[in-house]
């Protein structure tokens, strides 16, 4: 990869050659309709120089993620080199202060509600916990000077061996707070010393690959993300990483395998598939972590997860460790993720479900008839308000189903503003060049169905558009929260239609919460449907909510602790939108007020569907 997070063509090996490249309408040449061509070198460089010569290559300097999707087969072979490239190596003397943190101070006073028996506390620097030299200098190497709040409490839980149901707001962090952990206790395992674990233990075949620990992701980029983060908190400590997903030859997966894997990330499909062809054996599992763990309890992942973690040859709870994370923790689906958990601490950064409020929200009401135009309008009224640095700010724009993705980006495109669709229909490799295009900033506007609306961690998206509103409030936060990560800020736009009008009141609470500005139109609406109230996590007051406290066992549960109160959540969260709120023009450079903000942002906000028990009845739609 190179320095601007481009991948380089030249190390990109298609996953099914034979298959003519998809290219989006803007990047074709104008007598082809068909958006296929053959032998044709997509670069980067390429669309840059003839589509987009504004759009420089983006350095993404200190941020762990996101420079350039990299996945199983395919490896860069100058990659071991490269990766740390751009990631400043830091002196140890910096470590705990803000000298080379950015923005994280700006979840510093979101209040942490832990419950559960026997808590470890919480540490502030990375230094306190024992994570081992190898780790620690790769955590150095990442930038990450200071922990997280959700790295704070939940590595210390998990280093002591506890199972967790973790709950924080998107882009805060989770990802480290589940890998330093798992790979800290890969590192301790005495098979890491005596050599790679063969045959499940038993009386199985050496061909089978038994891994130490088991990172379950909903979508295919997730799992490829992870991996990638988790390859580099791992480099040069021994610890061997692999990742299996759909949608991808099965066969270079398991070539990875036979070298050997101590931490397995995956999708649940093709892990499946790996256990039934009895090339992987989960019988010497120590870890278990899932990413998105609401979405993979809900109705369209249960049935697999529960053949994973309760009909295979996986240890029992009690006798491995069980981690869950998630931005969101329906009531119903905590009940259902404790069949997998043993004494566990349940812990929520800031209250479950709620969003960050580094991310300014905007509702507009838009007959659906009129979405096309009154985007057009946002969009150009964005590009004539850009500045030098907003140019090189991305726009992620949600639509409910495929077809429609797909002719959103159609016209688009025939409306000069160059799009790519990305959605479960398109194939792997369509789906990868996607996701590359839009990361590169070669194709500025990416259009989406939930397929990329969780986990995604996406340098300079600086503004998410629900083109279409979700089906629920939960898939809301988690689709705005691919902007105003690692505490940068963004903006999200939501076309509120007649039809979405049983969202009006969860939408109205979820922004009070996060003190964003709500229009009186979309009061008038909550009150209007607010039967059945907010159903969502627990009362008016601070804190996460564990359903144990709600039943006759919650005195078991009562070693809480909460730092710091309800004020000095909402100082901080006022503090952050402040600039935003109270900017009489819309399309502003914030980070001129603040100091704060990397990219720029536009006009308008966001918003989704009542929120009730029912949240298994959400149909999946384009995940994996
Ligand atoms: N301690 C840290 N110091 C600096 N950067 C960090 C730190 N922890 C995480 N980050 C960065 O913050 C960004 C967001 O982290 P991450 O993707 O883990 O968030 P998340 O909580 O999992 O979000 P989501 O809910 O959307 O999945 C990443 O770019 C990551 O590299």
């Amino acid at each position: 990869m190179t320095r601007n997070g481009v991948f380089p063509e030249s190390t990109w090996k298609p996953t099914r050659p034979t298959r003519p490249r998809y290219l989006p309408p803007h990047l074709r040449p104008q007598n082809d309709n068909a958006g296929f061509l053959d032998n044709v070198t997509l670069t980067p460089e390429l669309t840059r120089s003839r589509f987009n010569s504004h759009q420089p290559a983006r350095s993404t300097r200190g941020r762990g993620r996101g420079r350039g999707p990299r996945f199983a087969g395919r490896r860069n072979p100058n990659w071991e080199d490269e990766k740390f490239d751009e990631l400043e190596v830091i002196d140890d003397a910096l470590e705990g202060t803000n000298e080379t943190n950015n923005n994280l101070e700006a979840y510093e006073d979101i209040p942490v509600q832990a419950s559960g028996d026997n808590i470890p506390p919480p540490v502030a620097t990375f230094a306190e916990i024992g994570l081992g030299d190898g780790l620690k200098k790769n955590i150095r190497r990442c930038n990450y000077v200071k922990p997280t709040p959700i790295q704070r409490y939940a590595i210390p839980i998990a280093v002591a061996g506890r199972d967790l149901m973790a709950c924080a707001q998107t882009g805060s962090g989770k990802t480290a707070a589940f890998c330093f952990p798992i790979i800290s206790g890969v590192l301790k395992d005495p098979s890491l010393v005596s050599g790679r674990r063969r045959g499940g233990g038993g009386g199985g075949s050496a061909a089978v690959a038994c891994p130490l620990a088991l990172i379950l992701a909903p979508t295919r980029e997730l799992s490829c993300q992870i991996f990638e983060e988790a390859k580099k908190f791992a480099d040069m400590t021994g610890v061997k990483i692999s990742v299996a997903y759909g949608g991808t030859p099965i066969y270079q997966q398991l070539r990875s395998l036979e070298k050997g894997v101590d931490i397995l990330v995956a999708t649940p499909g093709r892990l499946v598939d790996m256990i039934e062809r009895a090339m992987v054996s989960l019988g010497m599992l120590k870890y278990l972590a899932l990413d998105e763990a609401d979405r993979m309890l809900d109705m369209g992942f249960e049935p697999q997860i529960r053949k994973i973690v309760e009909q295979m040859d996986m240890p029992p709870p009690g006798t491995r460790q069980t981690m869950l994370f998630s931005a969101t923790f329906p009531d119903d689906i905590q009940r259902l993720a404790s069949d997998f958990l043993s004494d566990y601490i349940f812990l929520a950064v800031g209250r479950v479900g709620s969003s960050t409020d580094l991310i300014v929200q905007r509702v507009e009401l838009v007959q659906e008839m009129d979405k096309r135009s009154h985007l057009l309008d946002l969009l150009r009224s964005q590009r004539s308000n850009a500045t030098p640095h907003s140019k090189h700010a991305l726009t992620l724009v949600f639509v409910e189903t495929k077809r429609g993705a797909n002719e959103l980006e159609h016209w688009l495109s025939r409306n000069g503003f160059p799009a790519i669709a990305m959605h479960g229909d398109k194939v792997q490799m369509e789906r990868e060049q996607a996701l590359r295009s839009f990361k590169s900033g070669a194709t500025p506007i990416l259009v989406a169905t939930d397929v990329a609306s969780r986990g995604l961690d996406i340098p300079h998206v600086a503004h998410v558009i629900n083109f279409d509103m979700p089906k629920n409030i939960d898939d809301y936060v988690h689709r705005i929260g691919r902007t105003g990560r690692a505490g940068k800020c963004g903006l999200a736009t939501a076309f509120f239609s007649d039809k979405n009008m049983p969202l009006a009141k969860s939408l109205t609470e979820l922004m009070k919460e996060s003190n964003q500005e709500v229009p009186s139109w979309l009061v008038q609406h909550a009150e209007n449907h607010s039967a059945g109230g907010w159903v969502r996590h627990g009362g008016p007051d601070f804190g996460g909510y564990d359903f144990r406290k709600g039943t006759a066992s919650s005195s078991n549960y009562n070693d809480t602790y909460a730092v710091p109160a309800i004020d000095g959540y909402h100082a901080a969260a006022s503090v952050n939108a402040q600039p935003f709120l109270s900017s009489g023009n819309f399309y502003s450079d914030p980070s001129v007020k603040t100091g704060n903000v990397d990219y720029l942002y536009t006009d308008a906000a966001a918003a989704p569907y009542e929120y009730a028990y029912g949240y298994g009845s959400v149909i999946a739609s384009g995940w994996d």
